[in-house]
């Protein structure tokens, strides 16, 4: 399993593959008894990385190679934060897993590690520093989220990256036979429609791969029916891969009335049709479109904009993010989101309904991207709006509805 881990770290980290398809595509190599606690280091070490990088970099002197930085970084993630496994059997599975190419790595690997466990690792005095270090963010993140909500919240959606989430399930309403509503029905229930899945492996269960259930976070279930798409409405959802939130609306409408579905790329699009035939549903059309560029009818009941964002509220589900965040990202994806909201508008019709949501805490993309929209179409006018905060329970989301009055 060591191997493994230091492989898929090595993928992720250095090759910049996807936390979450790598172990969708890479967990079931593992022997079944392994994957909780390989999933678990996996992901661990990747919501705490920079920390466990700079808890073990103070003691190293030369330079390091990536492959081994790699190394270092999740047996000091096991050492610090898992009491699963005891120290000397990390440092002795590190030591073991470089000793085939070089005896003089082991030893340095061995001594880094031993100075890890004893030496107490200070945070710095400054709050800001010390929540960015603690938590493994940029400072620049912490920052904005103190000057554009309070310290306070700044601390709780940074700890929340940290958090493990559990994995939800939503029932297809339009898809059971009474054994699989049974089933279903025995699960923990969060809210109507919405459970928490107690398997560990969606894609062979048969619930799953009968189209009974999709996975989902509480929040993208939210989105979807904040809309409250219903039976025999028009619908257009401009940026829906890979369909999740499609899926809802669609079996919210009993499978009746019709969802135009586009998303830009022609292999993102057939992911929504893949998982529509997956769920039995026929009242959607994914297109391949640049929702930009669309001249759509304005006859549609409701259209969601769920717009590309920076994705800060989902960092502890997708925690290879972190690794990656740049503040220069708003720049180019505000004046898309600005663009897509006012494709979208053009579509509602009178006294329909205008849902713009993100994935992201950022008032910037999110409540003065709807301000800026409303102040410049007083045909519009906001019904409500809110930001989910992540908690432990679910990622961090902001959702707001409008309707067009003429
Ligand atoms: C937040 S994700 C959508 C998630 C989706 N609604 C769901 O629930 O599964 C944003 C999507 O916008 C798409 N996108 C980005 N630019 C776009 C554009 N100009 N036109 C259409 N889709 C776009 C991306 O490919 C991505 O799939």
């Amino acid at each position: 399993m060591r191997e493994w881990l230091w492989n898929a770290l090595c993928e992720v980290v250095l090759h910049q593959t996807y936390s979450n398809l790598y172990l969708k595509n890479h967990l079931q190599e593992l022997p079944e008894k392994d994957r909780a606690l390989a999933s678990r280091i996996f992901y661990g070490t990747l919501q705490n990385y920079v920390y466990c990088k700079a808890a073990w970099q103070r003691f190293a002197k030369t330079k390091v190679s990536g492959k081994l930085q790699v190394l270092l970084t999740f047996s000091t993630y096991q050492l610090l934060f898992l009491d699963k496994v005891p120290e000397y059997a990390v440092i002795n599975d590190a030591v073991d897993l470089v000793k085939k190419n070089s005896s003089k790595q082991a030893s340095f690997i061995n001594a880094i590690l031993r100075k890890v466990t004893r030496e107490y690792f200070d945070l710095p005095e400054d709050e800001i520093k010390a929540l960015a270090l603690e938590t493994s963010l940029p400072e620049w993140l912490v920052k904005m989220w103190k000057a554009q909500y309070s310290m306070e919240e700044a601390k709780a959606f940074a700890e929340a990256t940290l958090d493990t989430l559990p994995v939800y399930a939503a029932i297809n309403p339009t898809n059971q036979t009474a054994a699989s509503r049974k089933e279903i029905e025995s699960w923990q229930k969060v809210q109507d429609g919405l459970y928490v899945y107690p398997k560990t492996s969606v894609a062979n269960d048969p619930l799953y791969r009968e189209g009974r259930i999709s996975i989902l976070d509480p929040g993208s279930y939210a989105i979807a029916l904040y809309g409250n798409p219903s039976e025999n409405e028009k619908v257009l959802d401009l940026c829906a891969a890979p369909g999740s939130k499609t899926m809802i609306m669609a079996e919210q409408m009993n499978n009746l009335g019709h969802i135009d579905a586009y998303d830009l790329h022609e292999h993102r699009a057939r992911l929504i049709e893949q998982d529509m035939n997956r769920l039995h549903l026929s009242n959607i059309s994914a297109k391949a479109a640049d929702s930009t560029m669309i001249e759509p009818t304005k006859d549609y009941d409701l259209v969601l904009c769920d717009v590309p964002c920076t994705g800060y509220g989902v960092l502890a589900r997708k925690p290879d993010m972190k690794l990656r965040l740049n503040p220069e990202d708003m720049d180019q994806l505000i004046p898309l989101q600005a663009k897509l909201l006012e494709k979208g508008s053009e579509a509602v019709k009178t006294g329909g309904r205008l849902v713009y949501s993100t994935c992201t805490l950022n008032k910037k993309e999110n409540e003065k991207q709807v301000e800026k929209f409303l102040k410049n179409h007083p045909d519009f006018e906001l019904d409500e709006q809110q930001t989910l905060y992540p908690d432990g329970n679910h990622d961090g989301f902001y959702m707001a509805r409008m309707i067009r009055k003429k």
